[in-house]
């Protein structure tokens, strides 16, 4: 029977920058770090759906301090292959933050302009503080100025995926992130390029 379903390359084959021991072991550091700097207080982590949502589940575990948790989602428009830097809300938090501590999780920080317009957001609520926690910083492709309070990894120019992260939707359940390759030729029938923001696997 013809399969017309698209084939993704797989993640086997592709090479592992983090590993799940890794990427637990630096959880467990920015979770002890993260203890210690809000000791005696509580904080609201946000999540941005979809990619933060593993990172998060961990880090909360991870945090020794009160926490809760609330998450958001953003869409950006514009043409395929490039950024419009156009972001947009399109679920909000669910519970007030005003005079809260938060700290926004983002799986992976590269262009900054989903977390800097997030930012923005936050503020607007009048928080407590606001910190930013980001497993992956990829600070070659930013285009506004960006950083974080808490980062897991600093990488390269690559286009990454597991652990949250997606290439088309796939490979987020990943327990390592990898570098995506695809040597294949069945990878074909798929938007190759995000839906969001600006990346364009070549390939
Ligand atoms: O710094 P930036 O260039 O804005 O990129 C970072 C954002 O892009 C990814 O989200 P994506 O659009 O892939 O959505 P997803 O989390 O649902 O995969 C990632 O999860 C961050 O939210
Ligand atoms: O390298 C990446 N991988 C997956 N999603 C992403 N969103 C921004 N950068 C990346
Ligand atoms: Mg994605």
């Amino acid at each position: 029977m013809a399969n017309s379903s698209p084939a993704f390359p797989r993640a086997s084959g592709m090479e592992v920058l983090f590993s799940k021991t890794q990427i637990a072991e630096r959880v467990r550091e920015i979770g002890a770090q993260i203890s210690a700097d809000y000791e005696g207080k509580s904080i609201v982590l946000i999540g941005v759906l979809k990619g933060a949502a593993i990172f998060l589940s961990d880090l909360a575990r991870a945090i020794e301090v009160n926490n809760t948790f609330d998450f958001v989602a953003v869409s950006s428009y514009g043409p395929a292959k490039m950024s419009s830097g156009i972001v947009k809300l399109i679920k909000d938090i669910d519970n007030p933050i005003e005079g809260k501590h938060v700290i926004l999780v983002e799986d992976i920080l590269d262009t900054g302009l989903t977390l800097s317009y997030l930012r923005g957001m936050m503020l607007q609520h009048k928080p407590a503080s606001l910190k930013i926690a980001t497993c992956l910083d990829k600070p070659a492709r930013r285009l506004v100025p960006m950083d974080a309070d808490y980062v897991g990894f600093q990488i390269p120019n690559q286009f990454v995926i597991g652990y949250g992260m997606d290439y088309a939707e796939q490979y987020r359940n990943l327990e390592d992130i990898r570098i995506f390759s695809d040597n294949t030729t069945q990878s074909v029938g798929f938007q190759k390029n995000r839906s969001r923001s600006s990346h364009s696997v070549e390939g």
